[in-house]
C-alpha cells in the first residue's frame, strides 16, 4: 500500500482512521514507558534491552539509543575453534542462514593480552541488527579460533562478560590438524630454514641468513625431528603433558604471539586442555562439540545440529561437491570457500604415525571427558594416515 493510497483510505473511512489513531497512541505510550531505557521494541520475542555499560551484559542481549534506530546485539554464540578445524568454511555456511549475522573477521576480543574497551566490542558493525531483525529473532555470532588455543585467557573473560554464551567448537583429528597448521603457517612464510637444513618458526630470534622453507612433507619431517628432540631433552611424552594439564590446569601455550611458542602447531591439538577450562566454567549444555570430519562429509547435517542448538529454524543450503571433494555453497558465498584452493602435498606416513601416537593419550583423555563422542575419537586413533 503506497502512502498516497493509505492517505486516501484514511480520509474516506473513519473506522480505519480510528484504528490508525489507536496504533499511534499505543506505540507512543510504549515508547514513553520504555523511555528511561532510551529504546523501544514491539517484540514477539523476549528481547532484553540493556545500556551498553561495563559488566552488565550477556550473550544475545541487545542495546539501542535514541540516536540510532538500530540495535547492537552481543553474539548469542561464539565459534571458539579449533584453528584448521574448518571454522572458515563453517562461518560461510552459518552466515548464509537468514537469521544469523556472522562477523566475517576473526574478532579475537577475548584472547588479546590487553583487553580493548568493551564498548568497541559491543558496538561492532557486524553486531548491528534492525528492529525488525531483533523482533524476528535474528542473532549475531563471531568466530575466533584463538579462544580455544588461548583458553586460559579467553574462557574466564567470556564467562565474565557473556556467561550465557553458547559455545561451539569444531574438532579435527589432531595429527591432521597439526599438518594443516604447518601448511597454513608455511604458506604465510613463517617457516624458515637455515643453510644446514634446520627448520624453525619465524620469531623474535629469527637469524639473519635464514630463508623461507619450502612447504613440503620433507620440511614437516624436519620440524617433527626437532620436536622429538625437544621432547627428549625436556623429558616429556604425550602422557606427561596431558597429566600436567590435568593437575595444574594451566595453559600449555600462554603466548599471544604464535611464534614465541615454537611448537604451537602441535600443542593446539591437545584438546583436553581447551575443554578443561571451558568445561569447568560453563554449564555443559552451553558447549556444542562438532567434528571437522563430519562437516566435510555431510555439512548440512552438521548445520542442522547447530541450528537446533541455537533454536533456529532450518535453512536450505544449496551446495555442490567441488573438484577437491569438498561440499561448497553455490553462488557468491561459495566462491570464498577454502575448499576451492589448491591442495598441498600429503605428509609422509611416518610423520603422521608419530603424531598419531603422540596424541593418543590426549585423545583418550578427551574420550573420558566426552564419552558421547567416543566413535569420533576412535576413528582418530585407528584410522591409518
Ligand atoms: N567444506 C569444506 N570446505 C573447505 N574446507 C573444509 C571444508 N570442510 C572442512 N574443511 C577444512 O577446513 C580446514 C581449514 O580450517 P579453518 O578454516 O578452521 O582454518 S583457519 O583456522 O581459519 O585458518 C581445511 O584444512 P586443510 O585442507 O588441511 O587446509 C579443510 O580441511
Amino acid at each position: 500500500m503506497t502512502t498516497e493510497t493509505a492517505f486516501r483510505i484514511e480520509k474516506k473511512n473513519p473506522t480505519v482512521q480510528g484504528i490508525c489513531l489507536v496504533i499511534v497512541v499505543c506505540v507512543t505510550v510504549g515508547y514513553l514507558i520504555d523511555g528511561d531505557r532510551k529504546s523501544f521494541v514491539a517484540s514477539a520475542q523476549p528481547v532484553q534491552l540493556i545500556k551498553p555499560k561495563e559488566n552488565a551484559d550477556d550473550a544475545g542481549q541487545c542495546s539501542s539509543s535514541k540516536r540510532h534506530p538500530t540495535y547492537q546485539c552481543l553474539p548469542t554464540s561464539l565459534l571458539i575453534g579449533v584453528q584448521k578445524g574448518g571454522t572458515g568454511e563453517l562461518i560461510l555456511w552459518l552466515g548464509s542462514h537468514p537469521k544469523i549475522h556472522f562477523d566475517p573477521r576473526e574478532v579475537r576480543y577475548f584472547q588479546t593480552e590487553q583487553l580493548e574497551r568493551w564498548g568497541t566490542y559491543v558496538r561492532r558493525p557486524a553486531f548491528r541488527l534492525s528492529p525488525s531483525e531483533v523482533r524476528g529473532g535474528h542473532i549475531t555470532m563471531e568466530k575466533s579460533p584463538g579462544y580455544a588455543r588461548l583458553h586460559c585467557r579467553a574462557a574466564p573473560r567470556i564467562q565474565l562478560k557473556m556467561p550465557s554464551a553458547k559455545l561451539i567448537i569444531i574438532l579435527r583429528d589432531p595429527a591432521k590438524r597439526a599438518y594443516s597448521g604447518f601448511q597454513h603457517h608455511c604458506g604465510r612464510q613463517r617457516v624458515m630454514q637455515k643453510g644446514d637444513g634446520t627448520v624453525y618458526f619465524k620469531g623474535p630470534s629469527t637469524t639473519l641468513g635464514a630463508k623461507r622453507a619450502p612447504c613440503t612433507a620433507k620440511t614437516f619431517d624436519r620440524l617433527i625431528q626437532k620436536f622429538k628432540r625437544y621432547l627428549i631433552e625436556t623429558n616429556r611424552s604425550g602422557t606427561d603433558l596431558v597429566s600436567k594439564w590435568a593437575e595444574s590446569n594451566t595453559c600449555f601455550s600462554p603466548h599471544d604471539d604464535y611464534m614465541e611458542d615454537p611448537y604451537h602447531i602441535f600443542s593446539t591439538g591437545f584438546y583436553p586442555a581447551v575443554f578443561s577450562e571451558y568445561w569447568r566454567r560453563f554449564n555443559h549444555s552451553q558447549l556444542l562439540v562438532i567434528f571437522s570430519e563430519e562437516f566435510t562429509a555431510a555439512p548440512k547435517e552438521v548445520l542442522y545440529q547447530i541450528e537446533e542448538y541455537l533454536s533456529l529454524e532450518h535453512a536450505s543450503y544449496e551446495a555442490h561437491k567441488n573438484q577437491n571433494g569438498f561440499w561448497v555453497l553455490d553462488g557468491k558465498t561459495g566462491r570464498r570457500s577454502k575448499g576451492n584452493r589448491a591442495r598441498y602435498p600429503p605428509a609422509n606416513a611416518e610423520a603422521m604415525r608419530f603424531l598419531n601416537e603422540f596424541y593418543r593419550p590426549s585423545v583418550q583423555a578427551l574420550m573420558k571427558m566426552l564419552p558421547e563422542h567416543k566413535a569420533n575419537f576412535d576413528k582418530w586413533l585407528i584410522e591409518p594416515h
